[in-house]
């Protein structure tokens, strides 16, 4: 598995040298710069990944990257610190992140692996009244997918709502399908596909299935070529 890791050098200093009256400041620039990472990404059909905001994940199986700093340059651009970029390949996700270099040709050299990303959707989220018990259960399921992902190498990411994502190698689909059968009252829609971005049209549609069909909670939609 390929990825690319961004990270933000002096952001801790960067914070607070916006005074007290800062958090707006931060959270503004946090959720635009996702934003803006977000569009880039899409671009490439990647897809970014971030728990911190002063490192972010681009996921870069089947992404045509190349040597090209266009990307680097749009995303210094972005930043209001200088950003550290480093490029990972390993046999999980996990592993790459790990064996992150600044080598380029550590993933152009790599061979890309199909993407997998199992989209979980629990039933009948918006029906739930309160929003602290709806986000209440969603935060424990999601911190139980977090933690199996970490198990089997992948990387396990809340896209809001009531709907948690887990990017994998497609050798763990026996296990993700088992993962799924052992959650009452949740849909998972099972994409696969020759990048991250295709993976998660094809999880979205999957779980468009389920929704039309109701009597089943699995779905796996695969770009086959
Ligand atoms: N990030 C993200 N949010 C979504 C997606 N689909 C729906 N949502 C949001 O998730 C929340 C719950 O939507 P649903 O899951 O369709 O509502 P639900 O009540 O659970 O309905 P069922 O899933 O059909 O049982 C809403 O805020 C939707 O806007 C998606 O693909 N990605």
């Amino acid at each position: 598995m390929k990825i690319m890791q961004i990270n933000l050098v002096g952001y801790k200093e960067w914070t607070e040298s916006l005074g007290y009256d800062r958090e707006w400041k931060i959270q503004n620039f946090q959720h635009g710069f996702l934003s803006r990472l977000n569009e880039i990404a899409a671009e490439i059909n990647s897809f970014i990944i971030t728990y911190r905001y002063d490192s972010y994940i681009m996921l870069l199986d089947g992404v045509l990257i190349g040597k090209n700093d266009y990307i680097l340059t749009k995303i210094k651009e972005l930043s209001p610190v200088p950003i550290d970029i480093c490029f990972g390949y390993g046999k999980t996700l996990l592993d790459a992140e790990r064996n992150c270099s600044i080598n380029i040709d550590n993933i152009l050299l790599a061979k890309d692996e199909k993407v997998l990303v199992a989209h979980f959707d629990l039933d009948g989220f918006s029906r739930k009244k309160l929003l602290f018990d709806a986000y209440l259960e969603v935060y424990k399921i999601y911190n139980k997918l977090f933690h199996y992902a970490i198990e089997l190498g992948g990387l396990a990411y809340y896209f809001g709502g009531d709907n948690i994502g887990i990017f994998l190698g497609v050798e763990n689909i026996n296990k993700i399908i088992e993962l799924a059968n052992s959650f009452p009252s949740m849909k998972v829609g099972i994409g696969i596909g020759n990048n991250p971005r295709e993976a998660l049209k094809n999880a979205a549609e999957a779980l468009h299935t389920i929704r039309i069909y109701r009597n089943r909670k699995i779905e796996i939609v695969d770009s086959k070529n």
